[in-house]
């Protein structure tokens, strides 16, 4: 017999010496496949009993199916995070727990909304694991009160939250307005790059590059927010550019412009944005995020800049233009990590590309195993109305199921009517999706057991299962060799007649493991399914001590028919 390290060759009995150390790890939380670690069958409370065993657990449980980010510096964050909530957390309960059981991170935009400490803790208390600092907003001085306030929920213990700087970028926008100016089909609208802003004409704006004049030409569709309104530029006239209405809606101050299927000629990094890092570390934020990357050379300037001052900080790209997407590889492997920016993106490729984009790069990142965001629109209709729409809902669960590492509120948290509502969508949302797939822990010990038998050309991959999920499990994986199912009772084995690669038999199972694994290996002698000295893949979740989920052991194991 080939015997595995650390696994319980138990089929109904006592976990044996050899495996005691596995089974008191998985009573504690961390470690050993027993299901205490990661449940077969459990809800939310059966994974978290309590809260100094939901910090380790969390622990235990954090890393996602493609290492991500321990090597970039946050995995370690998350370790310190959850040990430091057990030894102290002056959070409630509840609110670790809710947070301590989803493995993708939530990233928060601080508005006007959420800028004071008590609403910074509240975000905390709700699941917000990064702040983001969009710096084409506010004052150095209203920043650097967040970071104080932040910093203060940090101190207070239970959570570790991040700070992750959002750079302008050589974005265009629109200027501030009095009052928003609702525009129809058809209407007339100038955008001008003039100095003198006073006694502006209406139905006129101004725009904040004045490169704008120059970059735009009659015939290009203008998009503000990314298309919830557009214009088609009809002349240029000096300082002035003249359009017309195409999809007419409400202009506010600081809106997005794009010119479709354009990037503007600006640096990636503009004078402002020197001034912004400049400012994030003097203050020591953790993440830089840069805006409108085009080149490998845009991050390499940046990391050179704050290798020289000593500065630790991580620089994300942002994934938002079509310069971008041409040279994603290149981009990835240059950055430590990335977000996809759908707004500006969806602006500048064709829209239908975003979530092949956005597919594309969380792929690669998790290749590379570093971190990657994926930002706007997740739940935009939650800035105005109190619950999600399905779609929204569905995107986040599509994104976590890609395996990004964290999914991103805007306007939501910033200055939507229901900033914690919103993050309350977006932590259950998400943790579902990992508690549905704690709930599918098995489907790795299938996958390695399948490996397994095809690797050591096994005779037969052997599945001990009670109610049949185990064998659907090992089924799915599509091993190369004939699965043995083998199970107490003849409905059940009826049942598993569908299941793909798939010979199910019935036999008793005894309370000593051996016993039954002899009994399985006579069954298999006698059914000329295999024969002495031939190799076996076994698995088997069996319950130990007769108990619940906390005396399950699951075991895999490589035998020789003897
Ligand atoms: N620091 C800030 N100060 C004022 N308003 C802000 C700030 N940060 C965000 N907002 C508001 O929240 C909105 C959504 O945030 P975000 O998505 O980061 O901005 P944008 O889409 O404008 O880049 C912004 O358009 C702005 O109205
Ligand atoms: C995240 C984005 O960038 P910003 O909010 O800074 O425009 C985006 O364009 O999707």
């Amino acid at each position: 017999m080939v015997a595995f390290a650390g696994l319980a060759p138990v089929l109904g009995g006592r976990p044996r010496a050899a495996t005691a150390a596995a089974a008191a790890a998985s009573k504690g939380s961390a470690g050993a496949w027993g299901v205490t670690a990661r449940p077969a069958s459990a809800g939310r409370a059966t994974a978290i009993p309590t809260r100094r065993s939901a910090a380790a657990h969390w622990t235990a449980v954090a890393t996602p199916p493609a290492p991500s980010s321990t090597s970039t510096g946050n995995g370690v964050g998350v370790a310190a995070a959850a040990a430091a909530a057990a030894q102290a957390s002056t959070l409630e309960d509840d609110a670790w727990l809710r947070t301590g059981s989803r493995q993708s991170k939530i990233v928060c935009t601080i508005g006007p909304k959420t800028s004071d400490v008590e609403s910074i803790a509240a975000l905390a208390a709700a699941g917000m694991n990064v702040a983001r600092l969009n710096m084409s907003h506010g004052t150095h001085e209203w920043h650097a009160g967040v970071i104080a306030n932040v910093r203060t929920v940090n101190a207070r213990g239970g959570v570790n939250i991040g700070l992750l700087l959002d750079t302008k970028g050589p974005e265009v926008r629109s200027g501030d307005l009095k009052a928003p100016i609702e525009v129809e089909r058809g209407q007339a609208f100038t955008w001008t790059v003039r100095r003198d802003l006073t006694d502006l004409p209406p139905f006129t704006t101004d725009v904040s590059y004045d490169d704008f004049v120059k970059d735009v030409h009659v015939g290009d569709t203008l998009l503000v927010d990314g298309g919830m309104c557009s214009f088609l530029v009809t002349s240029v006239d000096g300082p002035d550019v003249l359009t017309e209405c195409i999809d007419g809606g409400t202009l506010t101050s600081r809106r997005h412009l794009n010119v479709r299927g354009k990037s503007a000629s600006l640096p990636a990094i503009t004078d402002k944005d020197w001034e912004d890092i400049r400012f994030g570390m003097e203050q020591g934020v953790d993440f830089y995020a840069l805006s409108f990357v085009k080149h490998e050379n845009d991050v390499a300037e940046l990391k050179a800049h704050m290798l020289d001052a000593g500065v630790q900080a991580l620089v994300l790209s942002k994934i938002e233009s079509a310069d971008a997407v041409g040279r994603l590889p290149q981009i990835l492997a240059a950055s430590d990590g990335a977000m996809v920016a759908r707004g500006d993106l969806g602006a500048e490729i064709p829209v239908e590309d975003v979530p092949l984009v956005q597919d594309e790069i969380v792929r690669l990142n998790r290749l590379l195993r570093k971190p990657t965001i994926v930002a706007t629109h997740m739940l935009e209709s939650m800035i105005s109305y109190p619950t999600p729409t399905r779609a929204e809902v569905t995107d986040i669960t599509e994104a976590v199921k890609q395996g990004a590492d964290a999914t991103m509120l805007s306007g939501e948290t910033a200055n939507g009517a229901y900033p914690l509502r919103a993050l309350g969508v977006m932590n259950t949302v998400a943790e579902a999706d990992a508690v549905r797939d704690a709930g599918d822990g098995r489907v790795d010990l299938a996958f390695a057991a399948s490996t397994l038998a095809t690797r050591l050309d096994a005779t037969a991959l052997v599945v001990f299962t009670r109610v049949g999920n185990y064998a659907r499990l090992v089924s799915s994986t599509r091993p190369r060799c004939p699965i043995i199912a083998l199970c107490p009772d003849a409905a059940l084995m009826r049942r598993m007649s569908l299941l793909w690669g798939v010979s199910a038999f019935v036999i008793d199972f005894s309370d000593d493991p051996e016993v039954t694994i002899s009994r399985a290996m006579d069954l298999l002698r006698r059914r000329g399914l295999a024969a002495s000295k031939d190799t076996l893949v076994i698995c088997s979740d069996m319950l130990v001590d007769g108990g619940g989920d906390a005396d399950a052991v699951n075991t895999l194991q490589v035998r020789r028919m003897q």
